[in-house]
């Protein structure tokens, strides 16, 4: 089996630590293990980003960009063996885990061109003996915690944009998927980016996180994963004024109106919906289906999801893998019986297979009482509920404390835009499933985070705007 060390400063370390399984969630054998960590390595590691931060910050943002497209490099190249890491640990399709490894070196190449364009300012001083001038400089060490959902892509998301402009960073991904993060860090390396510019630490989050926020070098923590530990992580970064960004939890309704392209937007729902076997923050969780349009949708679309071939996700042609573990999928099978229990019916689906494989379920006949229509199921249920209006269709979609991403399926122009304007959420696919992409900034409204990620926004996360006044 694998030995994977955690990679603080210069390269393997941990190996006498108490170590921690890391399990196929398909064949639930274990792969590999990782040291478990805690706080003295969640130390030693911000002395280490602490220590490289100077040198990093004073090369030049073309420096920094030429080692980010080396590392970009060295990904494209290892590709397919980071891809198949992916999938023994975290269990998506091997297909869906190239496109995961793809777009997380997106962003990559987006930021080493970012970096390059981080603009100041001058500003007319209002009197003639003194100049003004607006910069921007580093935070300087970034603290990332990361889920298990997007191994990869949640890594360079924060990364990227972070050594992009100067700052060096300590990471703690999911205990469930964290092979994928030290292989990309291994390679960071071998790409020449300097030691203790980013730094992997495996083991207990809390103390790790705790040690984290309670030093007063992190300067920035950074965090995906859900609405509940981000609270709790935003409360403890306020005794030392840490700035935060969080991706937390999304609860997406998708509003299939009468209007709409009725194959258009079942390939939509499937799209958002089935991505990652249904484990991501911004996958449909409600679906809302104009009346008028239900049954024609409900045959078109369940024939569509009849179709997903379920498995192993290193098989060639699995389009469902497993989920990440038994809890998960026990939240997916309470879901299922509470809808039924409350008068919901299965189309197609409600049944576990082998290996923690759900299979690829609709329902109709969906109410707002039901937990699938108020919790993250995190799991492949497509749940239709039905409305008449589209002004009850904009007030049910908006009726939560979540806010991150929203599907809408119209062929009217004028009313895609106008409903995409009243859906109270950060990223709005209208008749898109995929939106998500390296140049889009991506993150919520309300209860679903602070802050964007991607874009050229996201790149702000990690800077400090520095006003200069000169006096001649
Ligand atoms: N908005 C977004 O971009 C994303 C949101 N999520 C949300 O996260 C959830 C699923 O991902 P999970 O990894 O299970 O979320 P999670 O919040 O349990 O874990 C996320 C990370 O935080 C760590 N963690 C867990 N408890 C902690 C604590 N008390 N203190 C410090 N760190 C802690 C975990 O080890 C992991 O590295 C879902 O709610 C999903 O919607 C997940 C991915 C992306
Ligand atoms: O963790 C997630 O769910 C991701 O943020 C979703 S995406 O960025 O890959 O679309």
């Amino acid at each position: 089996m694998e030995n994977y060390e955690m990679i603080i400063g210069t390269t393997d370390f941990g190996e006498k630590l108490e170590k921690i399984s890391v399990v196929n969630p398909f064949t639930q054998k274990e792969i590999a293990h990782v040291p478990k960590g805690g706080e003295q390595e969640a130390v030693r590691a911000v002395d280490e980003a602490h220590k490289a931060f100077p040198e990093w910050a004073a090369l030049s943002a073309y420096e920094r960009s030429g080692l980010l497209m080396k590392w970009h490099e060295l990904i494209e190249r290892d590709k397919e063996d980071l891809a198949k890491t992916m999938t023994l640990e975290q269990g998506k399709p091997t297909k869906e885990a190239i496109g995961e490894i793809e777009y997380a070196n997106d962003f990559n190449k987006w930021y080493a061109e970012e970096g390059k364009r981080l603009y100041g300012e001058t500003i007319p001083a209002t009197h003639h003996n003194k100049r003004m001038i607006v910069t921007k400089q580093p935070v300087g060490v970034v603290a990332a915690i990361t889920p298990w959902n997007f191994p990869a892509a949640m890594i360079t998301r924060k990364v990227a944009p972070a050594i992009a402009v100067g700052c060096t960073v300590v990471i703690k991904p999911s205990s469930q998927t964290p092979l994928t993060a030290i292989k990309l860090v291994r390679l960071a390396l071998e790409a020449g980016i300097p030691e203790g510019v980013v730094n992997v630490v495996t083991g207990d989050s809390k103390a790790i996180s705790d040690a984290w926020l309670e030093d007063g070098r992190v300067k920035k923590i950074t965090f995906t994963g859900s609405t509940e530990v981000g609270r709790s992580l935003m409360k403890k970064a306020s005794d030392t004024v840490k700035k935060v960004s969080l991706e937390l939890g999304g609860l997406a309704p998708a509003i299939v109106m009468d209007d709409s392209d009725l194959e258009k937007a079942a390939d939509g729902v499937i799209a958002t919906k089935f991505r990652n076997a249904g484990q991501t923050c911004v996958c449909a969780n409600r679906i809302y289906v104009q009346e008028s349009i239900v049954d024609e949708f409900t045959k078109i679309f369940t024939e569509k999801v009849k179709a997903l071939k379920t498995g192993d996700g290193l098989v060639e042609g699995t389009q469902i893998g497993p989920l990440v573990d038994e809890k998960a999928i026990e939240k997916v099978e309470k879901h299922v019986q509470d809808a039924l229990g409350k008068g919901a019916k299965v189309v197609t689906g409600g049944k576990k297979l082998e290996g923690l494989v759900y299979e690829p379920t609709v329902l109709t006949g969906v109410t707002e009482e039901m937990l699938c229509m108020n919790e993250e199921t995190f799991g492949p249920v497509a749940p239709i509920s039905t409305f008449k209006t589209e002004e009850e269709a904009i007030q049910r979609a908006n009726d939560t404390i979540y806010g991150l991403a929203a599907y809408l399926f119209t062929e009217n122009l004028s009313r895609g835009i106008r409903m995409s304007e009243q859906l109270e959420y950060g990223i709005v696919g209208l008749n898109d499933g995929s939106p998500s992409s390296a140049q889009a900034p991506f993150g919520g409204f309300k209860q679903s985070g602070l802050g964007r990620e991607g874009g050229h926004q996201g790149i702000e996360e990690f800077v400090e705007v520095k006003y200069i006044s000169i006096g001649l």
